[in-house]
């Protein structure tokens, strides 16, 4: 027997160490390695992810396979092994202080240890023992071996549900983030001068920038906004510098707009028109007007100018300006924005060996506080702006403001683009009598409105903390600042901008926030890319893309005297809403990164379908897209009408930005951008009827609402989107109900979808019994 055990163990590495002592000690230096990597995993996890505890927590062991080869030879050696006999030892293995410590030496903290040993239990005693621990085990039973013996196979068992423990350096080698000016060597070999406009708003940053563009013999304009890259789109070609527009959504050729010589009081009719060009007659122009999420780095400029560059601190698309910054090819890049970003970009520049010229600008319009409050809406004057930042406080405010007689214009987030360029043009135009608007922060970002004074509905607003949840809180110095500084334009029709609060209980923290600089930007987004995301997944084929992102998060190193990782949960959010479906890699990725709003159902929901679909190889056509939003759709009765019409805009914008990514798979891009335009024009009837429709919601019947409520809830609870929610559990109905995020019709489709499941579910079940 004991000739058998030595043949096996001669192929047992790990038994060896066993056998010598100092074999095991040089093994376990090696190991040293790997503790260390893991005390700095830990030390980062205390700076970048306060409160989310350890690392560890990410890592799911993955199920480990019994080897064919060992059935019954184990056995064949040394006899059964009783099941009770071996948990006692596998129990008293895990008791060990010594295995605590061994393991913690191999990479295995308490967490990870644990894990691993329920898994190796659980492996041990369903499967028959590898021969080699099986033997140790008998030996241990009779008193010929020690339980430390046990320890190698343990570890070679965690090694299999855990394969970072092998791989850590190679994954922290990929997420090493400490130098990501080196990331673009060809904007490194250029010698870039570097011109920062600084300045409070309505100061000129932008139009000095413009100039310079203007006459450049190519160039790229880079704006937070869609509404901000269209503006400068229309402004370059009115001034005769062919420029074309590219979102996410969207391309736009110059050529269209000399064409069609549309202007920036773009009608739907003149929209269509555009669209109805065919691609292929257009060519890209030298000038592009772009969101800075879609820079193109492949492209040489004279020109570049990157606005509101104070947003490269920004939470969630920091790492978007981070990367115009570093990798935008151009001989001039002018940065925008408020003076608290200089110091930052200084630093960059020093890394990157450029130069950096600061040019500054003082406000070109007088912005007074005013000394009260408006107190009520009876107060309200031509050229008054009321800054709500919840749709609610629009809705119910617009309602009272016309009903005291005035027409007013209103623009928010959810709203597209056209309905908000005409509610814009109505307000802006002297000649209409429209001279009242609601808005959100939507219009907070640089554009240009006709606005005289401003008045902060409430100062407090939903921002995302640093654990990327959502929490209420008071707007920063930053936002009061942008927003305030809308009134009084230059060049408008008030020479003097005003500002105040609607509560007189505000106004103290107003002019607090406005009387502050605004607060500095000390360091500047970063957000892994799909190349590295890829890699992490060569290394660790069995984790969900969700955890792969964690994981990164966990174990980057960032240089964070200049930079921060960007919260990926949005990110993750869409990662584990598709992690079921069947997708390569790079195309999950690519679904993950799409702009949706992921607080409205209907919007996931068919995303979710969408992405079925393309993982069944099947082409979503504008038929299929017809059946999935009940196109065509009717025009709003009530104000959840008018929510949901919203979001079924956001499918469409979806599709948009997904037809740029899988042309093949979402083809018909004309058709739908037909529908958009259509849709667009149906939802500017709607805002220009709010009243109505907000009067229509208040007649709703209750007993309808509760039948609303119960159907969505029961199609939610279903619905994978949110199964394992808080919201699933009661509360999303009644919030959907709320927030009138669900119509009639909706409810309706909803209620069909179900019974005709249940009815699926029946027959199905019906014939299995049967067979
Ligand atoms: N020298 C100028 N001549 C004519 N118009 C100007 C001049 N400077 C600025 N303007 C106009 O004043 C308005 C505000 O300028 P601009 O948008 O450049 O300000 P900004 O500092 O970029 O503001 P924000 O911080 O809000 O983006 C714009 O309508 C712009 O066209
Ligand atoms: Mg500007």
């Amino acid at each position: 027997m004991y000739k058998g055990l030595a043949r096996i163990l001669a192929h047992s590495e790990k038994l060896q160490l066993i056998i010598s002592p100092c074999l095991r000690s040089t093994v376990l230096c090696t190991r040293k390695g790997e503790v260390g990597s893991l005390g700095y995993i830990l030390l980062r996890t205390k700076k970048h992810d306060r409160g989310r505890g350890s690392p560890s927590a990410l890592f799911v062991p993955v199920p480990v396979k019994p080897n064919p080869d060992d059935i019954n030879v184990g056995e064949e050696f040394t006899g059964r092994l009783k099941k009770q006999d071996l948990l006692k030892i596998l129990n008293r293995f895990y008791q060990k202080p010594e295995v605590r410590l061994l393991a913690t030496e191999s990479g295995l903290d308490d967490q990870l240890l644990h894990q691993a040993f329920l898994s190796f239990r659980r492996h041990c005693l369903e499967h028959d023992l590898p021969p080699d621990l099986h033997i140790t085990i008998s030996d241990i039973l009779q008193g010929a071996g020690h339980i430390d013996d046990l320890f190698p196979y343990f570890l070679r068992h965690a090694r299999l549900a855990f394969p970072h423990l092998d791989c850590l350096d190679d994954l922290k080698k990929i997420s090493d983030l400490r130098t990501p000016a080196n990331w673009y060597p060809e904007a490194r070999n250029i010698n870039r001068k570097i011109i920062f406009h600084a300045g409070p708003t309505n100061s000129g940053k932008t139009y000095h920038a413009m100039e310079r563009f203007l006459e450049a013999e190519s160039g790229v304009y880079c704006g937070p906004l869609k509404l901000l890259a269209t503006e400068i789109y229309h402004k370059s070609n009115k001034k005769g510098t062919p420029c074309d527009l590219v979102t996410g959504e969207e391309r736009r050729y110059a050529s269209q707009y000399t064409l069609l010589n549309d202007d920036i009081d773009t009608t739907s009719e003149s929209e269509t028109e555009c669209f109805l060009i065919e691609d292929k007659e257009l060519t890209p122009s030298a000038h592009v007007a772009c969101t800075v999420e879609m820079t193109s780095l492949n492209n040489k400029y004279e020109v570049a100018i990157i606005d509101e560059i104070q947003m490269i601190g920004d939470k969630g698309r920091g790492w978007a300006w981070t990367r115009a910054i570093l990798g935008i090819k151009a001989d001039e890049i002018h940065l925008c924005g408020e003076a608290g970003a200089i110091n930052l970009i200084e630093e960059i520049c020093n890394i990157t060996g450029e130069e950096l010229e600061v040019r500054t600008y003082k406000r070109l319009t007088e912005l007074k506080v005013e000394d009260s409050a408006l107190l009520s809406l009876d107060n309200v004057k031509p050229g008054d702006c009321i800054v709500c930042f919840n749709k609610n406080d629009i809705y119910s405010v617009s309602r009272a403001i016309e009903q005291r007689g005035h027409e007013v214009a209103v623009i928010y987030g959810s709203l597209p683009p056209g309905t908000k360029l005409a509610q814009a043009n109505k307000f802006n135009d002297p000649d209409c009598s429209c001279k009242i608007m609601v808005a959100t922060d939507a219009i907070g970002l640089g554009i240009n409105l006709s606005i005289r004074r401003i008045i902060f509905y409430s100062l407090i607003k939903p921002v995302i903390n640093d654990d990327g949840e959502k929490e209420m809180d008071v707007i920063s110095i930053s936002q009061a600042l942008q927003i305030a500084g809308r009134a009084g334009r230059y060049g408008s029709a008030w020479e003097t901008g005003y500002v105040t609060t609607f509560k007189s209980e505000d106004l103290g923290t107003l002019k607090t926030l406005l009387s502050n600089p605004p607060e500095p930007v000390t360091q500047a987004g970063l957000h892994p890319t799909a190349e590295q995301m890829e890699l992490y997944a060569y290394h660790l084929p069995h984790a969900t893309l969700s955890s792969l992102m964690d994981i990164f998060v966990h174990l980057c190193t960032v240089d964070d005297s200049l930079y921060f990782m960007c919260n990926t949960e949005a990110f993750k959010f869409l990662a584990e809403m598709i992690q079921h479906v069947p997708l390569p890699l790079r195309a999950r990725y690519v679904f993950c990164c799409a702009p949706i709003n992921n607080k409205f159902p209907f919007v996931c929901a068919t995303f979710l379908k969408m992405v079925r679909q393309y993982s069944r190889n099947e082409p979503i056509t504008r038929n299929w897209v017809c059946n999935a939003i009940d196109w065509p759709v009717p025009a709003p009765k009530t104000i959840a009408d008018l929510a949901h019409l919203e979001t079924v805009f956001d499918v469409l914008e979806l599709y948009l930005w997904l037809s740029y990514r899988f042309p093949d798979m979402f083809p018909d891009v004309r058709q739908i951008r037909e529908m958009e335009i259509e849709l667009d024009a149906i939802i500017q009837q709607g805002i220009f009827q709010i009243t109505r429709l907000l009067r229509n919601s208040e007649q709703i019947p209750q007993e309808d609402l509760v039948t609303h409520e119960r159907a969505v809830r029961k199609r939610l609870m279903k619905s994978t989107v949110y199964r394992n929610t808080e919201d699933s559990k009661g509360k999303l109905s009644k919030m959907l109900i709320a927030k009138g995020l669900i119509t009639p019709q909706m409810l309706k489709k909803l209620q069909e979808e179900l019974s005709s499941e249940n009815k699926d579910d029946r027959g199905r079940k019906n014939r299995n019994r049967r067979k």
